[in-house]
């Protein structure tokens, strides 16, 4: 075999033409964001923004942008809708001599040609015909994106949608198929089997990452972060600080480094003592009103999630929202911090009912729209970026890099393994625009704050950080709530730390430690190591636990040598 001949110098590498290529790509979605920042209402933008994050490998982003496209298409259709006049200006400059690129995707009229023929190409008639067009457009892009993030019963959905408008039109009916074989794959029923919509699942996963357009990560290593989470911290936590701390690398299953004197290992945050603590003492008193409660009408305080104080004679010292009686607080401190923080935006604005008393199965996706509600509320009152408000900045999402990310973007393609943020149509998209047009924001006009990105980015530092508590009728988790600084202390299964959630989250240093039953205690300089599993667990139920919850395989000492010791 011949040695390949080396590139003639100045010829293009593969490597290089798909660098150019992302390049370009990530330039128009950018001028696209900015266009679509001026003109929010043009429907025709939001789709060609959504054919650019098919084109870059985000389907779930693509999937955000065609669902707004479609609803600004029912706008345009209807007269007593309340952006019809926006919209109608926003696509006045479009005609049959300018027509949107993006319309020109195969027939999207097959099947119903007299459905937008007859409309005509100019004035009503014309944004009525690239109303009817662009639905359709919408229809396949969100069929064929969510189907390629896994969330199928709602892909079928918009198919179904789609072909009552154009019965023959051959992508969807293509989709469609793809969507039933994958299907019946998951579901492991024959070919011939039929499938109920029903059955379809709805839950798939995304990419889990810092976007290469967003702003807003800090570098939380710099002196300035630093020093901004310790003057926080300060109060909550006097003997402790926040410092970088070098952890093992977490692996994605056995491995041969248990025995190993050195490992990989990589710098994160974490939290360590200043000055000696006592065994049994108060490490950290945090409070947040950063928290979810997916039960209607529960006892449970609106801002800090802990069970309301019960009634005794002289009365009780809950509080409830003088403007909104349903909504109570524990007292008088957790309703001043609810009107600091968040509750102007939502008072009586009939938030109440959404994504409450769900079904087992999706109590956890309430619990964690549920914080992303609070999240937005937050941002909306405080009129800040939902990323910088500071109860989430600093958590690290566990991303992981977007090249890591890239994917094959054939329809046959499964998500690869490095996909890990759960998603749905309806965790992702469509309730979080219900929950902002219910707080009466503009969900159009206000994209650079609320982009689908942007919950994404959201989610991923929730999951990891946000702590539940189960109710003890139905053993549900119930509650949840996410404590930014408590969060920063590490993992370990031979913990110096232990924790408790009422109204404010508690860390106590142990007085016994696990391993040996030595006396607890911590030293100046030491690393605060809480537990985030049951420490009681052999080692391989904590490593197993430990890939859904720490992200890999525990590799911390107890681990190590429990498992060298039983030859696993
Ligand atoms: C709740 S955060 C802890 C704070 C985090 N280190 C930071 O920089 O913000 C949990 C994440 O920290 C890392 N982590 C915590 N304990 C660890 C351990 N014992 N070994 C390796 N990584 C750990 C994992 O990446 C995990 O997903």
């Amino acid at each position: 075999m011949e040695a390949p001949s080396p590139a003639p110098s100045g010829s293009v590498s593969a490597a290089d033409e798909r660098d150019a290529r992302l390049a370009a790509l990530l330039q128009r979605r950018q001028e696209l964001t900015e266009s679509l920042a001026d003109s929010p209402y043009d429907f025709i933008l939001f789709l060609e923004r959504a054919v650019v994050y098919s084109d870059l490998g985000y389907p779930d982003l693509a999937a955000g942008d065609a669902y707004r496209a479609l609803l600004l298409t029912d706008e345009a259709k209807d007269e007593s809708y309340e952006y019809h006049d926006q919209v109608t200006e926003a696509l006045e400059n479009y005609s049959s001599s300018n027509f949107p690129k993006v319309l020109y995707h195969g027939t999207l009229s097959d099947g119903a040609p007299d459905l937008f023929s007859s409309q005509g190409s100019s004035g009503p008639g014309m944004l009525n015909t690239l109303a009817s067009l662009a639905a359709v457009r919408c229809f396949q892009i969100l069929a064929l994106s969510l189907l390629l993030c896994g969330s199928l019963r709602s892909a079928y959905e918009f198919c179904e949608r789609g072909l009552k408008a154009v019965p023959d039109n051959q992508d969807l009916l293509e989709i469609k198929s793809y969507i039933e074989r994958l299907a019946r794959r998951r579901l492991q029923k024959a070919d011939n089997e039929p499938v109920q919509i029903q059955e379809l699942p709805d839950r798939g996963v995304v990419r889990r990452e810092v976007y290469p357009w967003n702003t807003y990560e800090p570098d939380r290593f710099s002196q300035e972060s630093l020093s901004f989470l310790n003057s926080q911290l300060a109060e909550m936590a006097p003997k402790c600080e926040v410092r970088v701390s070098n952890l093992p690398v977490l692996l994605d299953g056995a491995s041969s480094t248990d025995g190993y004197d050195i490992i990989p290992t990589c710098n994160q945050l974490g939290l360590f003592a200043k000055e000696d603590i006592a065994p049994g003492e108060v490490v950290l008193q945090e409070y947040s009103a950063l928290t979810a409660n997916n039960r209607h009408k529960e006892s449970t305080c609106d801002a800090c999630g802990n069970e309301l104080p019960p009634l005794t004679k002289l009365g009780t010292q809950a509080k409830c929202c003088p403007e909104c009686d349903d909504t109570v607080f524990c007292d008088e401190f957790c309703y001043q911090k609810a009107q600091e923080l968040y509750h102007p935006a939502v008072c009586n604005k009939d938030v109440d009912a959404i994504a409450k008393d769900p079904e087992a199965k999706v109590a956890d996706e309430s619990l964690y729209v549920l914080l992303l509600s609070r999240l937005l509320a937050m941002s909306s009152h405080q009129d800040i970026h939902p990323l910088d408000v500071i109860a989430i900045k600093y958590i690290w999402g566990d991303f992981v890099p977007p090249s890591v990310n890239d994917i094959d973007l054939s329809v046959n393609a499964e998500p690869p393994p490095d996909w890990t943020l759960p998603f749905s149509f309806k965790y992702n998209i469509e309730t979080p625009l219900h929950i902002l047009e219910k707080m009466d924001i503009d969900i159009f006009a206000n994209l650079d704050r609320y982009d689908t990105w942007v919950f994404n980015t959201a989610y991923s530092k929730f999951r990891g950080t946000a702590s539940a508590r189960k109710s003890l009728r139905d053993g549900r988790p119930d509650v949840a709530a996410v404590h930014p600084f408590w969060c920063l202390a590490n993992h370990d299964c031979n913990p110096n730390v232990t924790w408790e959630w009422g109204g404010r989250m508690v860390l106590w240093a142990r007085k016994t430690r696990v391993v040996g039953h030595q006396p607890g205690g911590i030293k100046a300089g030491e690393e605060i190591f809480n537990h985030y599993c049951d420490v009681d667990l052999d080692v391989q139920s904590r490593r197993e636990w430990a890939k859904g919850s720490l992200g890999g395989w525990c590799m911390c000492q107890r681990c190590r040598d429990e498992a060298q010791a039983i030859g696993l």
